[in-house]
C-alpha cells in the first residue's frame, strides 16, 4: 500500500470516527433517521461502484439485490433463525451473489444499452414479483428489533457507517489486486484485457457476484432501519435514480458513495424545502449522468485524477530535464544517422543509440510456428495459407503495404479473430484456445490502437500486464529499459508514443515465450525510434522473450530484424534474412518502391 493510499484510509476511518461520535448527538431526531437513510443508500452506492464505476458496466437492477438481502433478512427473522441480525445480514449478501452471477452471464455476450436493458428487465420482473408476494412477517407484522448496542437511531447510524467502512476497506483492497485492476481495463477495452490474459467472463461475473453481495447487505441494513419493508422501498425507479447518481459521482471511491448516498437520501428532503417536486432531483441526477457518460469519467475519478497529475508533473518534468541533459551529452559526443532527438514532451530519456546491427538467423528451436494461416472476412480474404516461424530468442518482422494482413496475422495468432490453418507455441497447439488463455500460456500481444484505462498509473497497468504483482525494482527496471515515464505517473498525462512503451513494456512483463508488437514505433520520433530498436533487440536475451514485430519502419525493421516475411494481399510475397528480402525486386516492386528501402 502506498502513502497516498495510507494517508487516504487515515482520512477516511478518521471522517467515519468523527461522524459516528458527532452526528447522532447534534442532529434532531429527524436527520439521524435521514443520517441513517444516507449510509445505507452509501453502502448501496457502493455496489454500483463496483459495477459501473470500475467494470463500466449498466447494470439497472442493483435495488433488485438489495431486496434479496432484505428478503433473507425478513425470513430468517421470522423463522427466528439462529445467529441473529449480524449473521442474517451476511446471509442475505450472500443469497444475492448466485442472482448476480445468473444476471451477468448476458453480459458476456451483450454489452452497452443493451446489456442495460437486460437488467433494466430484471428490475422489472423483481418489482412485479415483489408487489405479487409481500415480504416475510408483512401480514402479521412481525418486525425485526434491532440488536443492542445499535438499537437506538443513533447506535444504528453507527453500525451502518462501520459496515460502510468495512466495505469500503475491503474493496479498496480488492481494488488494488489484479481482479480490481482488470475491472478497469474491461471498461476501456475487453480485448485488451484478454491479450493480458484477463478471462473477461470470470472478471465481469466477479464484479456482478460481489455487487450483487454488496447490494444485499444494503437491503438487510433497510431492514434493521425500517424494521418491516415494502415493495416501493426497491423499485425499479430507485435503481434508476442511483445509478444516475452513481455515473454523476462515481462511488467507486469511498467519498463518490459517501456523496451519492447523501444526495440519494436528501434530495427528496431538499426538493420539499425548496417547493419543488421530488421527481425533480431525479431530473437533476439525469442530467448529471449524461454530463459524466460525455466526459466517461465520474467527478470523483476527475478529482482524483487532477490530483494525481498534479503530483505526477513533477515527476514527468524531471524525467524530461533528465533526458535534456542526456540528449545534450549525446549531441556533444555523437549523432544518430545524422538525425537529431525532437524531445518529444513527455517521453523521458530514450537513449541514443545506433542500433545493434541484425543478428544471423541461425539453427535455433522454432517457437511459435504458423502453418497455412487463412483468414477470410466474407468475399476478402485477408491471409491466404501464410507459414511463418518466430525463433527462441529471435526478432523476426512481419511487413507489407497498409491493408496486406498484418494485423489480421496478429489477431488470428493471438485468437482474437478465426481462421484455419495451426499455431503452435512450443509444441502445444493453440487453435481451439481463446485469447485470453493463449496469453497465459506465453503468447501476448499490443494493438495497433493503444487503449489503457486512463485512471491507472504505469505501475497498475504492469501489474496487469504482468498478470502478478511486480516488486516496485523490477517495475522500475521495465520502465527505465523502454524509456517510460515513471512508474507513479497516471496513463492520464503520458503522451500517445509513450504509451505505446507501456504497452509493450506491460507485454514483456508477464515473461511470455512470444510477444506479437504491432506497430510499437508508431507516434515515436526517428530517435526514439532507433532507441526502441536498440530495446527490442535486447528484450530476447534481458527477458527470454521472442518478438514478432509488425512495423512500416523500414529502418527499424532492418536494424532488429534477423529474418522478415512480407506480405501482400494477404500473400507470403518472400520472406528470409532481412538483407537479402528487402533486395529482392519482387519485393521492392511490390511493395516498398526502391526509393523507401535504406541501401543495405
Ligand atoms: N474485421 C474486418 N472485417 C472485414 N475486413 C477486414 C477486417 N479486418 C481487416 N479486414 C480486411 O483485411 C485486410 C487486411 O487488413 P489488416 O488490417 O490486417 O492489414 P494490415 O496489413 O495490418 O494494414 P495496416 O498496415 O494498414 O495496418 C484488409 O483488406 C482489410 O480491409
Amino acid at each position: 500500500m502506498n502513502v497516498l493510499d495510507k494517508r487516504s484510509l487515515g482520512a477516511g476511518l478518521g471522517a467515519a470516527v468523527l461522524a459516528c461520535a458527532v452526528l447522532p448527538v447534534v442532529l434532531p431526531p429527524y436527520w439521524v433517521y435521514l443520517a441513517i437513510s444516507a449510509a445505507i443508500s452509501a453502502v448501496i452506492m457502493q455496489s454500483f461502484g463496483v459495477i459501473v464505476g470500475r467494470a463500466g458496466v449498466m447494470s439497472l437492477c442493483q435495488m433488485s439485490f438489495a431486496a434479496i438481502g432484505a428478503w433473507v433478512v425478513l425470513r430468517l427473522n421470522v423463522a427466528e433463525a439462529p445467529g441473529g441480525f449480524y449473521l442474517w445480514l451476511i446471509l442475505g449478501g450472500l443469497a444475492a451473489v448466485p442472482v448476480g452471477v445468473a444476471i451477468g452471464l448476458p453480459a458476456l455476450r451483450i454489452r452497452g444499452v443493451n446489456l442495460a436493458v437486460v437488467t433494466f428487465g430484471f428490475a422489472v420482473s423483481t418489482d412485479i414479483v415483489l408487489n405479487v408476494n409481500e415480504f416475510p412477517g408483512a401480514k402479521d407484522l412481525t418486525m425485526l428489533d434491532r440488536p443492542a448496542p445499535f438499537d437506538t437511531d443513533g447506535g444504528y447510524f453507527v453500525f451502518c457507517v462501520i459496515v460502510f467502512t468495512v466495505l469500503a476497506v475491503a474493496l479498496g483492497m480488492i481494488g488494488k489486486t489484479r481482479l480490481g485492476l482488470s475491472w478497469y481495463e474491461l471498461r476501456h477495452s475487453e480485448r485488451s484485457a484478454a491479450a493480458h490474459g484477463i478471462s473477461v467472463a470470470r472478471s465481469k461475473l466477479a464484479a456482478f457476484a460481489i455487487s450483487a453481495f454488496v447490494a444485499g447487505i444494503g437491503g438487510g441494513l433497510l431492514v434493521g432501519q425500517l424494521s418491516l419493508v415494502v415493495p416501493q422501498n426497491f423499485a425499479m425507479g430507485q435503481s434508476l435514480a442511483l445509478f444516475a447518481v452513481a455515473v454523476m459521482i462515481g462511488p467507486h471511491h469511498p467519498e463518490g458513495a459517501v456523496l451519492g448516498g447523501i444526495f440519494g437520501a436528501i434530495m427528496g428532503t431538499i426538493m420539499e424545502k425548496v417547493s419543488l417536486p421530488q421527481d425533480f432531483g431525479g431530473v437533476l441526477f439525469g442530467v448529471g449522468a449524461l454530463l459524466a457518460l460525455r466526459s466517461g469519467l465520474s467527478q470523483t475519478d476527475l478529482t482524483r485524477m487532477r490530483k494525481r497529475e498534479a503530483g505526477a508533473r513533477k515527476l514527468l518534468k524531471a524525467a524530461e530535464d533528465k533526458k535534456t541533459a542526456e540528449e545534450q551529452a549525446a549531441a556533444d559526443g555523437a549523432t544518430v544517422d545524422g538525425k537529431a532527438a525532437d524531445g518529444k514532451s513527455g517521453t523521458p530519456a530514450a537513449p541514443l543509440v545506433v542500433p545493434a546491427a541484425p543478428r544471423p538467423a541461425g539453427d535455433r528451436t522454432p517457437l511459435l510456428t504458423v502453418t497455412g494461416m487463412t483468414v477470410k472476412f466474407g468475399e476478402v480474404v485477408a491471409l491466404d495459407a501464410v507459414d511463418l516461424t518466430v525463433p527462441e530468442g529471435g526478432v523476426v518482422g512481419l511487413i507489407g503495404p497498409n491493408g496486406a494482413g498484418k494485423s489480421t496475422f496478429i489477431a488470428a495468432v493471438s485468437g482474437f479473430v478465426g481462421y484455419q490453418g495451426a499455431v503452435e507455441l512450443a509444441g502445444r497447439p493453440l487453435d481451439r484456445l481463446s485469447p485470453n488463455k493463449r496469453a497465459t500460456l506465453g503468447l501476448r500481444r499490443t494493438f495497433q490502437t493503444t487503449v489503457i484505462a486512463p485512471e491507472l498509473t504505469q505501475y497498475e497497468y504492469l501489474t496487469i500486464g504482468a498478470g502478478r504483482r511486480l516488486t516496485r525494482a523490477e517495475a522500475d527496471e521495465l520502465l527505465e529499459f523502454f524509456g517510460c515515464p515513471p512508474g507513479q505517473v497516471p496513463v492520464s498525462i503520458v503522451d500517445a508514443g509513450s504509451r505505446r512503451l507501456l504497452d509493450v513494456a506491460a507485454a514483456i512483463a508477464a515473461r511470455p515465450k512470444v510477444a506479437l508488437l504491432d506497430e510499437p514505433a508508431a507516434g515515436q520520433s526517428a530517435a526514439e525510434s532507433l532507441a526502441l530498436g536498440a530495446r527490442l533487440v535486447a528484450v530476447p536475451e534481458a527477458f527470454g522473450v521472442s518478438i514478432l514485430l509488425v512495423e512500416h519502419d523500414m529502418e527499424l525493421v532492418q536494424a532488429v530484424c534477423e529474418e522478415v516475411t512480407v506480405l501482400d494481399f494477404g500473400n507470403v510475397i518472400a520472406s528470409g534474412p532481412t538483407g537479402e528480402v528487402l533486395e529482392d525486386p519482387a519485393v521492392r516492386a511490390a511493395y516498398l518502391g526502391a526509393a523507401d528501402v535504406p541501401a543495405s
